[in-house]
């Protein structure tokens, strides 16, 4: 994790797809404690696999799991999700492949999104047969709105680059890493000279809603995500779905 003038590039590098299970949930949520410690002024988050930002929850944390170890998944994804879209330095997703799901989750977390052409993302869970929960969904709403945010989320549809350009998924198309990583460092230039208390205030202010949601209802959510994933016909789904991806690679 470079700091440069500040600021820090947090680049996942969990091969093949930083696909997000509760090791490298953990290593997340630490960088992003250490980075509000360390008073950093500002974080650009990519991946160093040439085609996947993140392939979203590791669905092996989630197929045939112990109880406690799928709770303690949720939970360290719930601890990770609060610290970094309430964090007090501004943030960038530079988003140099897909980003599916949860994946598209950790950018949408972000206040800037730049994306590379030719990749895809959204919250496609329903087309998985699961559902993204509540605060995913008010992270797709906040950012594209409600009308978007609805038929989006219903259809599990995963945007192209172009097609979330155009809905205000991503801020800016970049032609490769290299430039999405200059346009994560224009953001975050243009964002130096503002006072940053007043800034992280105002920030705040808008997420309060949607991080006061979860905070009040932690316990609840694990509960619905548990009760939820244990359904023999869930478990059915994921196993299938399992299977597709390895058939894929084969
Ligand atoms: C009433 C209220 C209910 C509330 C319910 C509560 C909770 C339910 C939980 C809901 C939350 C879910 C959020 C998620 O994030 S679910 C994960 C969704 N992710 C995906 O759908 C992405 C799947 N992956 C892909 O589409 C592709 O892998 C890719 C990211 C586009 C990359 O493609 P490619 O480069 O071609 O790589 P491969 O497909 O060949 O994959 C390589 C390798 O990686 C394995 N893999 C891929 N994705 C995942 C994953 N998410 N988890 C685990 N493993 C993954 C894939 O199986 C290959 O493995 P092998 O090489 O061993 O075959």
């Amino acid at each position: 994790m470079p700091l440069k003038m500040g600021v820090a590039t947090v680049t996942m590098n969990r091969p093949p797809v930083n696909s997000l299970n509760t090791e490298h949930l953990e290593t997340l949520h630490r960088t992003f404690i250490r980075l509000e410690n360390e008073k950093c002024r500002g974080m650009i988050l990519t991946s160093s696999s040439p085609t996947v930002f993140s392939a979203g929850l590791d669905i092996r944390e989630m197929y045939k799991p112990e109880l406690e170890k799928a709770r303690k998944f949720w939970r360290t994804l719930q601890d990770m999700w609060l610290k970094l879209y309430s964090s007090p330095y501004p943030t960038v997703a530079a988003i140099n492949g897909h980003a599916p799901a949860g994946g598209c989750l950790l950018s949408l977390s972000c206040e800037y999104r730049v994306i590379v052409p030719k990749v895809r993302m959204g919250l496609n869970e329903t087309q998985l047969g699961i559902v993204a929960p509540q605060w995913f969904q008010d992270c797709m709403r906040n950012a594209i709105g409600e009308r978007e945010a609805e038929k989006a989320l219903i259809a599990g549809r995963m945007f192209s680059s172009e097609e979330a350009l155009k809905v205000g998924l991503v801020d800016e198309i970049a032609q490769n890493k290299e430039e999405c990583i200059q346009k994560a460092e224009a953001f975050l230039a243009s964002q130096a000279n503002l006072p940053m208390l007043a800034r992280k205030t105002v920030k705040l202010g808008f997420r309060h809603q949607t991080l006061s949601r979860l905070l009040t209802g932690r316990e609840a959510d694990t509960k619905i995500f548990i009760d939820y994933i244990f359904q023999p016909k869930v478990q059915k789904g994921l196993e299938m779905y399992l299977q597709s991806l390895s058939k894929k690679a084969a």
